[in-house]
């Protein structure tokens, strides 16, 4: 099955400092979009950026039209899980799609999320770094194994058959990222884990598509020690009551 005349694809991106990458990630999309014939709008999510990100975004509605890219600001740095929370509120499309600004999420990898969720009508596509094709570029030995062991650890504790779900390159049907995500409690990195988990024990279907991730150029990653021990917490949180 393909894609209908009906279907709308919403991206939310959260962005903190990506004046650098906001307009060739956007134009990066459009493109992908545009190539495929298919409705597609992008709801930014900035939080108070001090780089000047709302003001690229703003240049950028006025490219690509009002229609197609929503500026969704919020007045401080409130964190990942609320961001796509908050962007979710004015999202037009049947179908959701969230990744990062920064290219470790190439958007040329939409258009094999769409086609697996067609062809088998998943509730949920999420890119996986590891399986298949799937992987890593650009992290030194520690945030690699940081990454691997949470991925292994909740997976031994929680067992949701997913093979990457730290990851946030994900399709979701809106319907049912309304459901998760209303059930959803942690914020920061714990939030994919989190969704992933609790969107198995609901019965949702997931496809997985083998992405290359590719740490970012431009700007920091915001991963911390306290993130970390806020994850396992969330593991063992979800271990108790799912
Ligand atoms: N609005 C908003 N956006 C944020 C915030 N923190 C980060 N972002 C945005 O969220 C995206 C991911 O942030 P990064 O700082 O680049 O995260 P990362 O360390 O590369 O982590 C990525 O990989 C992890 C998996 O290994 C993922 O768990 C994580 O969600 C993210 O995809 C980027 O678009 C960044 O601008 C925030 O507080 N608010
Ligand atoms: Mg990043």
């Amino acid at each position: 099955m393909a894609p209908t005349k009906t279907d709308k694809y919403s991206v939310i991106i959260p962005t903190y400092n990506e004046r650098k990458n906001l307009p060739v990630i956007t134009w990066l999309l459009a493109r992908t979009f545009t190539q495929h014939n298919l409705n597609w709008e992008l709801i930014i999510v900035d939080d108070a950026s001090p780089d000047g990100t709302q003001d690229i975004a703003k240049q950028l509605i006025k490219v690509y039209g009002s229609d197609k890219i929503l500026l969704k600001p919020r007045a401080g740095k409130l964190g990942l899980g609320t961001a796509y929370v908050h962007g979710l509120q004015f999202v037009t499309g049947n179908f959701v799609i969230i990744m990062d600004a920064d290219f470790s999420h190439h958007p040329k990898f939409i258009a094999d999320f769409i086609a697996l969720q067609k062809s088998h009508d998943y509730d949920i596509v999420t890119g996986t770094r590891y399986a298949g094709d799937g992987g890593v570029y650009g992290w030194d030995l520690k945030r690699k194994l940081v990454s691997r062991g949470a991925n292994l650890f909740a997976t031994v504790m929680l067992r949701p058959g997913v093979s990457d779900l730290t990851g946030s390159f994900r399709l979701y049907k809106k319907q049912v990222l309304d459901h998760v995500i209303s059930e959803t409690k942690s914020k920061g990195y714990t939030f994919q884990m989190e969704m992933m988990v609790r969107a198995r024990a609901a019965g949702y279907s997931v496809g997985e598509v083998p992405i290359s991730f590719v740490d970012r150029i431009y700007g920091d990653s915001k991963l911390g020690g306290d993130e970390i021990v806020e994850y396992a917490k969330g593991v063992l949180g979800l271990w108790v009551s799912v």
